[in-house]
């Protein structure tokens, strides 16, 4: 078997599209405009990169952008200024702060200062609380980009086994939510997971959310099994020339591919439907702040 490649670049155009379609009516029906906040501390050159990129599709989709961008040393203080700034003004819907933040800012305690219903990250503890009990929240754009594709490709994802390898807060966690909440049977691997090539072996839905580049081979792949790659990371390419490099996800895309049944190529799969559901929930955020009908197909 070779595995259709799920096109998460072009699916994520898909779903810009029908942002923008949103952001237009809600201008002209209701002279909303919706508004996203995303805050940079530092100069990390990855951040800096998906920051930039956040900004101008956010202009692209027919919304405002406000960019913070500060000092690398910032306060915590100085920080939750901001943030508290963000949460008090109506022109902005959604806040987000880029991560990873430098190390002597207290993560939780800056993303739980969030207003929660601005919390387009979906990582506030509230968010993470009502994604839980099967509430309507915030959805992690990264988990929730997984489950669009899943949805497209399978329509119905109830009765099928799920493994997701990983339990970050951010995409593994909420992942097994999203799986659940779609009746999926779902089992959560980690590092200290006994036998878990026999794990994965058993599933039809693969995630792969560790950050080790090609971690799981093809032969840890059931025949015809649908694996979503989460990983984006890059390695030594001394084929390519000297000192290049070139990106990889946590799964072994050749070999996977010749026995999955459905794949996401890594770049172009998990990352491009990231900042396109950071712009969906910027919308949903939006309409909820005015007591407007939210859109359809852009959450879980
Ligand atoms: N506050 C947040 N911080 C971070 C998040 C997040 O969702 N919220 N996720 C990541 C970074 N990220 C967005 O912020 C992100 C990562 C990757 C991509 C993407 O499109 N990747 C491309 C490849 C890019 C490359 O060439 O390097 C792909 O996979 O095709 C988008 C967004 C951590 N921080
Ligand atoms: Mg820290």
């Amino acid at each position: 078997m070779t595995a259709q490649v799920i096109d998460g670049k072009a699916f994520a155009a898909t779903v810009r599209e029908k942002v923008a379609g949103h952001v237009a009516r809600l201008k002209e029906e209701h002279g909303i405009t919706p508004g996203l906040a995303v805050v940079l501390v530092g100069e990390d050159p990855a951040s800096q990169v998906y920051v930039r990129s956040k900004g101008k599709q956010t202009v692209e989709a027919g919304m405002n952008s406000y960019e913070h961008k500060l000092e690398a040393d910032t306060s915590e203080a100085d920080l939750l200024a901001v943030v508290d700034q963000l949460n008090n003004d109506p022109n902005v819907h959604g806040i987000l702060v880029q991560l990873p933040l430098p190390g002597h800012l207290n993560e939780d305690l800056i993303i739980n200062s969030i207003a929660p219903e601005k919390d387009v990250d979906g990582f506030h503890i509230s968010n993470v609380g009502l994604l839980g009990t099967g509430q309507k929240s915030m959805v992690p754009c990264t988990p929730l980009g997984c489950l669009m594709m899943l949805r497209d490709h399978h329509g119905s994802l109830s009765g099928m086994d799920a493994v997701v390898i990983g339990r970050s807060n951010i995409v593994g966690k909420p992942m097994a939510q999203l799986l659940l909440g779609d009746s999926c049977t779902v089992t959560i691997a980690h590092s200290r997971t006994k036998d878990l090539p026999e794990v994965v072996r058993r599933a039809d839905i693969v995630v792969a959310a560790v950050g080790r580049p090609e971690m799981v081979p093809g032969d840890w792949i059931k025949e015809g099994a649908t694996v979503i790659d989460v990983g984006i990371n890059r390695i030594d390419a001394p084929e390519k020339g000297e000192g290049k490099t070139r990106l990889v996800g946590d799964v072994h895309y050749e070999s996977a591919a010749a026995v999955a049944g459905a794949i996401t190529p890594v770049p172009g799969g998990v990352g491009p439907m990231t900042i396109a559901c950071l712009l969906a929930n910027t919308v949903t955020a939006c309409c909820r702040a005015n007591g407007l009908a939210e859109p359809e197909g852009l959450t879980a």
